[in-house]
């Protein structure tokens, strides 16, 4: 047993079903706990967590967060949204209901059962940032009117809700920034950069680089987030806002390449335009969690993408469902057009 597991606690993790929120239930169940997991399989499916369904300590409900849902629980962990900007643009309405209603709906529940609660929030609360690499005391970039406004301005109202409650109702909080992570288990169709990257490249198709590459990210493997995240958890330092990453930064053109590398593609590299408020760089400053958490990324961009590779070369395609039409990205340009007819300001 991990030394942050002394004793069994009811669990719910809400987006249980999703990428991050399959490899957490199944750590959370493999420690022991009863895990409840609530999705509403928008952009996952019950197949993320078919090898938890006949433990006896696991249970699958569906469930959408925006509508209140009790339980009686020890901790909660606030999992779902829609993550991948193709997917979150393509219902903004729904995504700021998500993470608003959905935060209010479960801090609501942590309130009344006195249950602890984390929010997955993320580093998009920077938005374009304009210093680098961003630390939590950094108040962020962000447009409230554009195109990814209903994922970043939705998750900086959950954050704000989340320490509103603490002052408040003294509900015991905990909100971490994800920055961007991947690994096996993710949607196919998930439309992030390194699963995109990936199946082209494993089906011979063109990687489709938007823009001229230049912008950053630091990716970080899906293990190394979880263990953050149940480490910050179990913690009574701190309530956050405490960033969770890889700080090694490379250019969606380097990734472009080291996927063609790693796989042995003879895919193109092609240039697509750059989805409106795409940020130019993203990098966490990770000091707070190594001296909170003693947590450190230990798996480099090489060995993940290898394994996240393994992954995408053995799954049977058939099985998963596109969850939008993969467009909404490129609706920045309906909007320029708007802008010229209802003389939007800018
Ligand atoms: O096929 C693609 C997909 C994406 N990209 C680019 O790759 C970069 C990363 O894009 P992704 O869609 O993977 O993710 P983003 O970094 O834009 O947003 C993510 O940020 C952190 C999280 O909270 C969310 O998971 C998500 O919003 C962007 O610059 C994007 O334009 C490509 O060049 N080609």
């Amino acid at each position: 047993m991990s030394s942050e597991t002394k004793e069994f606690k009811r669990i719910l993790v809400t987006g249980g079903a999703g990428f991050l929120g399959s490899h957490l239930c199944r750590r959370l169940v493999r420690e022991g706990h009863d895990v409840v997991c609530m999705d509403n399989f928008f952009t996952s499916q019950k197949t993320n967590v078919t090898d938890l369904l006949d433990k006896p300590n696991f249970e699958l409900v569906r469930h959408d967060v925006t509508m209140p849902f009790f339980i009686e629980c020890d901790q909660i962990y606030n999992m779902a949204c829609p993550a991948s900007p193709v997917h979150y643009q393509f219902n903004p309405v729904k995504t700021m209901k998500t993470s608003v209603l959905g935060m209010m709906n479960m801090l609501g529940l942590a309130k009344r059962v006195r249950a602890r609660i984390l929010q997955a929030s993320t580093s998009e609360v920077y938005g374009d940032p304009n210093i680098t690499p961003q630390p939590e005391s950094y108040w962020g970039h962000v447009n409230c009117t554009g195109v990814r406004s209903c994922y970043d301005e939705g998750k900086r109202c959950a954050e704000t809700l989340c320490f509103d409650y603490h002052r408040q109702n003294q509900v015991d909080v905990r909100v971490i920034r994800i920055f961007n992570t991947y690994g096996p288990g993710m949607h196919p169709y998930d439309g992030r950069v390194v699963s995109n990257f990936i199946v082209q490249a494993l089906n011979g198709q063109d990687i489709t680089i938007y823009g001229d590459g230049s912008q950053t990210r630091s990716f970080c493997f899906v293990d190394d987030l979880v263990d953050g995240i149940v480490r910050f958890m179990n913690q009574d330092e701190c309530i956050g806002p405490v960033n969770l990453g890889n700080p090694h930064e490379f250019t969606i053109k380097q990734l472009a390449e080291r996927t063609i590398q790693l796989t042995g593609s003879k895919s193109k590299l092609i240039n697509e335009p750059l989805p409106h408020d795409d940020p130019k760089q993203r990098r966490p400053d990770i000091t707070l969690a190594r001296e909170l958490l003693k947590w450190e990324p230990k798996v480099q961009l090489d060995e993940g993408l290898q394994k996240t590779i393994d992954y995408f070369a053995h799954v049977d395609m058939r099985t998963f469902k596109k969850p939008t039409q993969h467009d909404a990205h490129t609706n920045s340009r309906v909007d320029e057009k708007d802008a010229k007819k209802r003389k939007v300001a800018k």
